[in-house]
């Protein structure tokens, strides 16, 4: 089978500042690094095959956010590679969609951007009209729009320029039960044509039934890669224990994590 994305020991990093001023001179002093650096992401490495859904699971502020804009080319990594074949496309609530324009003008806009002409514009754009089911408000301007349906206009967007790889950022958990049951049958539908997909999401019910592999992240770093069940058992034991862990083992474990996104208190 062949690679459709290689992710090879991808680190992000961040700076963090206590006070405004060291912001600042970390701007116009040459040659010294103020703030403190933070790993969001630390030695990430995995790859996906045609075909491959794969989940992103962890605790918030584990890293799948930031590892999805990376696959789909919205933000940089720091260091190391990765090799994305095909067309991806990023739907995640609040992300692309320019608040000021309709919804409307933001089907034209994102189309444009992705190098589609008037005329295939002009064709596509019905579909993800009716997809959406936005009804009027697809010319209200987006600001004006609840979260679920900057979801649908998002979601819409992205399963109808047909990309080659879809990734899936907790956008489904926003919308209605009724959108979501229509957005997993066509995400069923390019499962069924052999695309990649990457699916982030806090439903570990929604993973069983769509995933067929998970990726678990801890505190920016790789915790397990493999089957669905195997992981997802392992993972839903650790959230039993961590949910039982006293304050202070709690503590113990934060701690232990920060410590290696370079970050102690
Ligand atoms: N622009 C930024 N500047 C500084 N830190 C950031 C930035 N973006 C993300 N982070 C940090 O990186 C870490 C990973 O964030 P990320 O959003 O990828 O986590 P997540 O696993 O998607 O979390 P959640 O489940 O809450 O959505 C967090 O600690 C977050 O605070």
């Amino acid at each position: 089978m062949s690679k459709t994305v290689k992710v090879n020991n991808v680190s992000k990093r961040y700076k963090l500042y206590g006070r405004k001023l060291d912001r600042l001179r970390d701007l116009i002093v040459p040659g010294k690094s103020y703030g403190k650096d933070f790993y969001a992401l630390n030695g990430v490495s995995f790859e996906a095959e045609h075909g491959d859904i794969i989940g992103f699971v962890g605790v918030n502020g584990s890293g799948k956010s930031t590892l999805s804009n990376i696959i789909a080319g919205v933000i940089p990594q720091t260091s190391g590679e990765v090799e994305v074949n095909g067309q991806a496309a990023l739907i995640a609530v609040n992300i692309g969609l320019d608040r000021k324009l309709t919804g409307r003008e933001n089907i034209e806009l994102k189309l444009l951007m992705l190098g589609f002409n008037k005329k295939q514009i002009r064709e596509l754009e019905p579909d993800i009209i009716e997809f959406s089911e936005l009804g009027q408000f697809i010319d209200q301007p987006v600001k004006s729009y609840s979260s679920g349906m900057k979801s649908r206009l998002g979601f819409s967007i992205s399963v109808n320029i047909d990309p080659d790889i879809l990734i899936i950022d907790e956008a489904l958990s926003v919308g209605d039960k009724a959108f979501a049951e229509k957005s997993l049958a066509k995400m069923k539908e390019f499962k069924e044509a052999g695309k990649t997909m990457f699916f982030v999401s806090h439903s570990i019910g929604q993973m069983r039934s769509f995933c067929e592999k998970v990726l678990w992240l801890e505190y920016g770093q790789v915790k397990r890669y493999g089957p669905v069940d195997e992981v997802l058992n392992e993972y839903e034991q650790f959230l039993d224990q961590y949910k039982h862990m006293t304050k202070k083992e709690k503590n113990k474990h934060r701690k232990a994590a920060l410590k290696r996104q370079n970050l102690v208190e």
